[in-house]
């Protein structure tokens, strides 16, 4: 299939500073591309030049099989959904949606039929009377989306649509514009700096940070392979622990060493570790270390670490030891007997560490 949306060495400054670094990435139609990263890493300068916003420094982007440089924004087939919601106050919600479709000259039935299926697709036809003023947050992030779905266009644009919701709606609007997109199966193109909005919604991930792309995979690649130390830091909640360890390869494998409070270091043997240089970073998620003496899977090695901190969370419990020198979170089960200040069996999965290089970062394994 050819991409809907294809972006080639694509740069962007504004003066001398250079915003964007050399971003390629393409979607297959019917993909939910999320831009994710930390505040200031271009993500919203990146879809202001796919929309046609913003003038490009570098490179090109094609929508559709054709090339945008030349094509100002109203003319790009796409429709975007802003976080200010940029509703019209004075009309009513039926007029803001339909609004576009007059101007573009739609004829009368055709605008009416959009709206009801719009209104009808988004559960907001006891509204189209009111105007913005009248509607909840929730609800006027429903009309913007109404605005865009009348177009029908060839990709959609979401720049951090949910993040003047409070965090009860924004779950549930976030469930919404993944149903959305699951009836519609349309292409879109959405940021946030939200890892779990950009883990649940996605079906492609792009990692970003000071402009420069980190990583471009699904959600499982992302949260399973991190292509370096900032992508495992940045995606998960809590974070995936990085622990400065200790490799030498032996006999049955490489050992791992990572130093231990209040004892000799501790010693993993992983046995398909790939050639590591002798200090590495170990990654290891809290959820893939257990309690040794709940069921764990032949990938587990097992050995005592002493509990700092117990921190019950409803269904888990987090339970921190100091590894490495570092506070290390394990989540155990909620009816875990660990208890601050005193030993516990750690079980540690090898079949789910990364290592990563110190001096850059990047993912070893
Ligand atoms: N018009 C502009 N002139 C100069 N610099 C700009 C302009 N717009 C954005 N920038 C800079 O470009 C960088 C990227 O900004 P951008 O808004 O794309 O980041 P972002 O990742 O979307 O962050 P946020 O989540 O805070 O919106 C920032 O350092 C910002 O200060």
């Amino acid at each position: 299939m050819a991409p809907i949306l294809d972006i080639k060495n694509l740069y962007k400054s504004y003066g001398d500073v250079k915003i964007l670094k050399d971003i390629n990435v393409a979607i297959e139609p019917g993909d939910f591309l999320v831009l994710v990263g930390p505040s200031g890493c271009g993500k919203s300068t990146l879809l202001n030049c796919i929309a046609g916003l913003e003038p490009i420094t570098g490179g090109a982007i094609t929508i559709a099989g054709q090339d945008m440089t030349e094509v100002s924004p109203k003319d790009r087939n796409i429709a975007m959904v802003f976080q200010s919601y940029a509703l019209y106050p004075t009309m009513s919600v039926a007029k803001n949606i339909t609004f576009g479709m007059k101007v573009r000259g739609v004829d009368q039935a055709t605008q009416d039929a959009k709206l009801k299926e719009v209104a009808a697709q988004l559960q907001i036809e006891p509204l189209l009377n009111r105007r913005p003023g009248q509607l909840s947050g929730g609800q006027r992030q429903r009309v913007a989306m109404g605005r865009a779905l009348v177009r029908d266009p060839a990709l959609f644009l979401f720049d951090e649509p949910l993040s003047n919701l409070d965090a009860k709606l924004r779950v549930e609007m976030r469930t919404e514009i993944k149903k959305l997109h699951q009836t519609l199966g349309a292409s879109m193109v959405y940021v946030t700096h939200d890892q779990i909005e950009a883990m649940t919604l996605a079906t492609k991930i792009v990692v970003m940070k000071g402009g420069v792309i980190q990583q471009i995979g699904t959600p499982a690649e992302i949260y399973n392979r991190p292509a370096n130390l900032f992508v495992a830091d940045f995606m998960g909640s809590p974070a995936m622990n990085l622990i400065p360890a200790k490799a030498r390869k032996n006999g049955a494998g490489t050992q791992i060493e990572i130093a231990r409070k209040g004892g000799e270091p501790l010693v993993l043997v992983d046995p398909t570790a790939p050639d590591l240089p002798a200090d590495v970073i170990l990654g290891l998620r809290p959820e893939n270390i257990a309690q040794a003496d709940v069921r764990t899977g032949e990938s587990y090695q097992v050995a005592d670490c002493l509990v700092d901190v117990v921190e019950p969370a409803g269904a888990d419990t987090y339970v921190m030891s100091n590894l490495g020198g570092k506070p290390v979170t394990a989540r155990m089960h909620a009816e875990t007997t660990a208890k601050a200040g005193q030993p516990l069996s750690f079980a540690f999965d090898l079949g789910k560490v990364s290592y990563f290089a110190p001096e850059d970062g990047r993912r070893l394994n």
